[in-house]
């Protein structure tokens, strides 16, 4: 059976050409950059070039660090808690600001922080899943250490007001992170346009090797290690660097940025044809304007069929998609993010996330296009909640 993989939102496939750049570093050129021996200096070009590769990715300046670490997860908690130990612990600040619907690597920091008395601002979403930056200027204090807002959300492809937040930050003294994960390859991402103090990413999400992020930190903004030991990263990060995996995330981030066009046009041109189908099924509507959203992302509510349902039959029929992120699929909770948009309790436990990617075909959309009615119509059938013409899902409808 044809398998079609419609969950780039979780992780991608490597691209070939960086399993290629990877590779004689496995096998052929396996030193310890931190040795003296030619083992350990031959492999120092390579990982400069993709440390370059890194920076132009984000344009970022060479005054500006970034840290080559394990994930977003790793670099999510390094600033969170670096800034508890800078600012809170070490300082007179107490209060940190992020939103309802931001990855666990967040939030879950953020609760475990508020076990240490650290005061943190949950910000509620809009229907489509958004905040506005007023929102985050209303929200500071003269106690704040930290925002943390993402720049784009991996179970909506809702948009976030980066831009606008950071420079409501940077007005206010404030220090500003933001999760570009669903950013990367997605959108242009330019820390010189977006003047965030910390930004974060994972190689995986955008066709490079699981294993591999990268932490931004702009010239100034104060870091306290997560991990501690030998001198790598000039102190920031300890630990052996992960060579081929840096080299890999550096020619993804490479080719990332060179297939943007193709993300924003082609990618968003097959996504839209897979979203104009679903939301043409009764009962079914898409959460978010698609304007506010990243090109290869739809969550659909679909009244009447728990998400899980809905996965399983798709799994079987040989597509993989999820309820939400990857990370929440255990979970037989309501989808947080649909919850925090206002959906019901039926319909928060119903959505289903279909996320694409450059490797994405036309006939691969086509053939989800011919078996997701069919499978909404059997669950439908024998589904003890559903009647036709249930209303809407929730209150926002799709646009163009
Ligand atoms: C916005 C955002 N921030 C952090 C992470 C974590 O990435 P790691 O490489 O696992 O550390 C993710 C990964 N979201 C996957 C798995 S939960 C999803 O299915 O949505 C993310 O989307």
């Amino acid at each position: 059976m044809q398998r079609i993989y419609m969950d780039n939102n979780a992780t991608t496939i490597v691209d070939p050409e960086v399993f290629l750049a990877m590779e004689p570093f496995f096998v052929r050129m396996y030193g310890n950059p931190n040795s003296l021996h030619s083992f350990g200096s031959e492999v120092k070009p390579s990982m400069a070039m993709a440390m370059e590769q890194l920076y132009q990715g984000i344009n970022a300046s060479d005054d500006d660090d970034i840290v080559v670490n394990s994930c977003a997860t790793e670099g999510n908690n390094t600033v969170i808690m670096g800034i508890y130990f800078h600012s809170i612990l070490g300082g007179d600040k107490n209060h940190i600001i992020t939103t309802q619907v931001e990855h666990p690597a967040v939030t879950e920091t953020c609760r475990f922080l508020e076990k240490l008395g650290v005061e943190v601002t949950y910000l509620p979403v809009n229907e489509e899943g958004v905040i506005h930056s007023d929102d985050v200027k209303n929200a500071i204090t003269d106690r704040t250490a930290l925002v943390s807002v993402m720049w784009a959300n991996n179970e909506t492809g809702m948009i976030f007001p980066v831009k606008q937040i950071a420079y409501a930050c940077k007005n206010r003294g404030v220090l500003f992170h933001t999760d570009a994960v669903q950013a990367i390859g997605k959108l242009p991402v330019n820390v010189q346009e977006v003047p965030v103090d910390y930004l974060t990413f994972s190689a995986h999400k955008f066709h490079g090797p699981k294993g591999v992020g990268g932490l931004f930190i702009r010239e100034g903004a104060p870091m306290v290690p997560l991990l501690h030991g030998g001198e790598h990263m000039g102190g920031l990060r300890s630990g052996t660097i992960n060579v081929a995996g840096l080299v890999g995330m550096g020619k993804a981030m490479e080719l990332a940025v060179g297939n943007l066009d193709y993300e924003l046009s082609e990618v968003l041109r097959l996504r839209n044809k897979l979203e104009d189908a679903i939301a043409a099924i009764p009962d079914v509507l898409v959460v978010g304007k698609r304007i506010h959203r990243t090109p290869n992302t739809t969550l659909a509510s679909v009244r009447g069929v728990e998400g899980e349902a809905l996965i399983w039959d798709l799994n079987r029929q040989g597509i993989a998609a999820s309820t939400g992120s990857a990370c929440a699929s255990e979970s037989l909770e309501a989808n947080p993010v649909m919850a925090a948009i206002g959906a019901d309790k039926d319909l928060a436990h119903t959505g289903v996330r279909f996320s694409l990617s450059r490797f994405t075909t036309e006939e691969e959309i086509d053939h989800v296009i011919e078996i997701f009615p069919r499978v909404v119509e059997r669950l439908r059938d024998i589904s003890s909640t559903y009647a036709a013409g249930g209303g809407p899902a929730c209150s926002v409808s799709p646009e163009q």
